[in-house]
């Protein structure tokens, strides 16, 4: 059974519908990203669940209890949001342990408690220092500490680390898959970066207008979009014009169906492909070398196309900037029109 489960929750916000009939669920142990363009609707669907926010309709489960009528601090959960609050006139031990303290554990406990919380993120050697005596980052894991310490059955996260810098961020990440793993706390987490929820999660959640538009594990969503917009949200698409479909291999029917490939799926030479690979001309506009990678954008068929490769992988390409770009027949996405 699913640890989290939400059916046609709907949440209106004066004539703003936020959450449109979502139902989707959680697996036990599963860590989940909700992705999607800003006013979605993520950080609702996650308030919802959380019970910061009431459904105008629609159940929310979690573990076996029905809470949508259930008060936030009875619902068994951790939180990490953005702007985490770390009670500044507490010690770091003091802060993890608060929850417990609330729950009225016994201070011995507590103690305890804390102690392998703080041990788990790596930090048990400064449960005495304030919280102003920390890094971002080691103030971003007492708060992970914090939320998982009285063990709760999901773990709701909301960008928790959209304040970090670029490398504190990608060890952020790393240690977070890596507590999640150990605890194996069924995990929600929103996001707006792709790669980011790509790193992280097992399943992933696309939401546009308040409507789940497709969920399932990284790999499925990116290779087989059900849309257009599923398709182009979550990673690249160059688009092939109907015009350009002809002579091409195509998995399937194009009748009521569009066509595109994904920038590392192209190989791009300036002398005709292979046989049995799908190609198209274009006019090369610019090649970017970014260290191990490089980016070729191209213009076919009036479409702006782009490749990423091996810088190493890319040949040497004519003056005139007349290319192909090939793919292999298989690589081709497919999503209803
Ligand atoms: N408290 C509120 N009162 C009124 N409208 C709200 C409230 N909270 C959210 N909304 C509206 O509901 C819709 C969904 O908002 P939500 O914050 O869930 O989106 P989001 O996907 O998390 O966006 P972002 O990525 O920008 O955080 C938006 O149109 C927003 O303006």
């Amino acid at each position: 059974m699913s640890q989290v489960e939400v059916r046609n929750v709907t949440k209106r916000f004066g004539r703003t519908v936020a959450l449109d009939d979502v139902s989707i669920a959680f697996e036990d142990g599963g860590f989940f990203a909700l992705l999607g363009p800003s006013g979605s609707g993520k950080t609702t669907l996650l308030r919802t669940i959380a019970g910061f926010h009431f459904p105008d309709s629609g159940s929310i489960r979690i573990g076996e209890r029905n809470v949508e009528k259930v008060p936030v601090e009875k619902r068994d959960i951790g939180m990490m949001f953005q702007n985490y609050a770390l009670f500044p006139n507490m010690s770091v031990a003091e802060n993890v342990g608060f929850g417990l303290r609330v729950r009225k554990v016994g201070s011995a406990e507590e103690t305890r408690r804390a102690r392998e919380a703080l041990e788990l993120v790596q930090l048990g050697h400064l449960g005495d220092r304030r919280p102003s005596q920390l890094s971002g980052g080691q103030r971003q894991r007492v708060a992970l500490a914090r939320a998982i310490v009285t063990n709760p059955k999901v773990l709701l996260l909301d960008e928790p680390l959209s304040a970090l810098d670029k490398t504190l961020r990608v060890d952020m990440q790393i240690e977070l898959k890596r507590i999640q793993r150990e605890v194996g706390i069924t995990t929600i987490f929103v996001t707006h970066d792709q790669e980011e929820a790509l790193t992280l999660s097992d399943r992933i959640g696309i939401l546009r207008d308040g409507r789940i538009v497709q969920a399932g594990p990284p790999r499925e969503v990116y290779n087989r979009p059900v849309d257009a917009f599923a398709a182009g949200f979550l990673g690249e698409a160059n688009w092939l014009s109907e015009g350009a479909l002809a002579g091409l291999t195509l998995p399937a029917d194009p009748s009521g169906r569009r066509f595109a490939t994904r920038p590392e799926a192209l190989a791009i030479s300036a002398a005709a492909p292979a046989p049995g690979m799908n190609a198209v001309r274009g006019q090369l506009v610019q090649r970017v070398f970014a260290g191990a990678m490089a980016t070729c954008l191209v213009e076919v068929d009036g479409q702006p196309w782009k490749l990423i490769a091996r810088d190493r992988d890319i040949p040497e390409l004519p003056g005139d900037g007349a290319v192909w770009l090939a793919w292999a027949p298989q690589d081709t996405l497919v999503v209803p029109a």
